[in-house]
């Protein structure tokens, strides 16, 4: 179990075992499918951030922002028409939720949490108070939540829910939001709206004990002294359960990074970082190669974040039709085939005590985590003219020369250095990290 200072409630193992999970953002936007590949959240100026937003699953607000590019492009492309419409063309006609849990099962992912409700106020479920603005009702005509759970449950992952408390574009002021510092007043903060999003959030708990719940943009303030009542009727429904902390500061299991931003949340025995496989979390049309993680940028990701104690929540944005891109499924298979050999060095692993081993960037790529009998050294970008040759700064003692094996089979040799231990091994010198095992001493 792990502490966590935030809620002072142990963090059961099995989340921070988990390393990986996968998001899964699919809405009406899905239909629009369209934003500007604008760049990172945090890297990208918060004054052009919203008029230009690379969020695809943003669409119903950019394109309610004058003279924005969206807004354009919905003029011409759309006619202009409401954005609700888009429930309705959404079909999901492909979606086969088997298909999908094969390839996060196969990539490494220990947990899926897919949007029952962002932004734009529509429901994948039937939601209590949505009347026919969900996908039970209108388009694909499916509880999407449900049928997504049964078959992540089948295949032995953790299943939990995403939920948007803070905005609601139904709900709340129809205004859109133009900058983050003004990100409040595009926020229910009434008391109906406050019964409304409990009263759905506890809908999900009753229907489907999601291992995770997973808030977004906080939790209206008439609604925020239930909030104790409904994490503890959660932990008595889910008692592995955990909370994330984006519920204004009223409780967290553990913390998010988003991206670039919010990376201070990064500390301790248990956060999480978010982000797309793209700049977007709803699919977007126009991201292409230069926009997208390669396989080898995923399993960096997760290497370095799994290396300072993180899990990485991965995500997804399936199209309309409910078949995932081809160059997001790409993405997955690169990692499934990393992992397949690999899995032992990220999985239920931990960071290694400070000042033991120095993790490095550049040439080479250097990355540590450990189990109760191993020390990992992750090992990639090894410049050709090192012949193969990698020395790894570590404490003295810490690790056997005699005991090193490469993960993937491939031969490694290893002696004691001055300063840890050299390595020499063929192949290191792409990306992709390697990974070679040796016993603690
Ligand atoms: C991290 C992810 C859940 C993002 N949170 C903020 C939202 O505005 C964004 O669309 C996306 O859902």
């Amino acid at each position: 179990m792990n502490d966590f200072p935030q809620s002072g409630r142990p963090v059961p193992a099995w989340f921070t075992d988990a390393k990986f999970g996968i998001f899964v953002h699919w809405g009406a936007y899905s239909v629009s499918a369209w934003a500007e590949p604008t760049g990172e959240l945090g890297v990208v100026d918060p004054d052009v951030w919203f008029k230009h937003n690379p969020y695809a699953e943003w669409y119903w607000n950019t394109i309610r922002i004058e003279g924005s590019p969206a807004q354009e492009h919905h003029r011409t492309t759309h006619g202009g028409r409401p954005y609700d419409e888009f429930l309705d063309e959404w079909k999901a006609e492909l979606f086969d939720p088997a298909d999908w849990v094969e390839l996060f099962a196969r990539a490494g992912a220990r947990y899926v949490v897919p949007t029952t409700k962002h932004h734009d106020g529509i429901a994948l479920w039937d939601a209590p108070g949505t009347g026919i603005r969900n996908t039970v009702h209108r388009g694909p005509r499916r509880d999407l939540i449900a049928d997504l759970a049964a078959a992540v449950r089948a295949r032995d992952l953790r299943f939990g829910v995403y939920y948007s408390g803070g905005i609601d574009w139904y709900a709340g002021r129809r205004d859109p939001v133009l900058h983050e510092d003004r990100m409040d007043e595009g926020r229910p903060h009434e008391a109906a709206y406050a019964a409304y999003a409990h009263r759905q959030v506890i809908d999900l708990i009753d229907r489907h004990s999601p291992d995770v719940l997973w808030n977004d943009m906080g939790w209206p303030r008439a609604g925020q002294a239930d909030l104790p009542e409904l994490f503890s009727y959660y932990y008595a429904t889910v008692p592995e359960g955990v909370v994330n902390d984006r519920w204004d500061n009223a409780h967290a299991d553990y913390l998010t990074s988003e991206y670039e931003a919010d990376r201070a949340n990064e500390w301790g025995a248990c956060w999480e970082n978010t982000r797309g496989i793209g700049f977007s979390f709803g699919y977007n049309q126009t991201e292409g190669p230069e926009h997208l993680l390669d396989p080898a940028d995923a399993v960096r990701l997760l290497v370095d974040v799994v290396s300072r104690g993180g899990n990485l929540l991965l995500n997804v944005g399936p199209k309309a039709d409910g078949t995932l891109p081809q160059e997001q499924r790409a993405v997955l298979e690169g990692m499934a085939s990393w992992m397949a050999c690999h899995s032992e060095a990220v999985h239920a692993t931990r960071p290694l005590e400070s000042g033991s081993a120095d993790p490095h960037d550049g040439d080479p790529w250097v990355r540590w985590t450990r189990d109760e009998r191993h020390i990992y050294a992750f090992v990639a970008d090894v410049p050709d003219e090192a012949g193969g040759r990698v020395a790894l700064k570590t404490r003295p003692g810490l690790l056997d020369p005699d005991t090193a094996e490469r993960l993937d089979g491939d031969t490694v040799k290893a002696e004691a250095g001055p300063e840890g231990i050299h390595i020499t091994s063929a192949g290191l010198d792409t990306p992709l990290p390697t990974a070679i095992r040796f016993a603690t001493r």
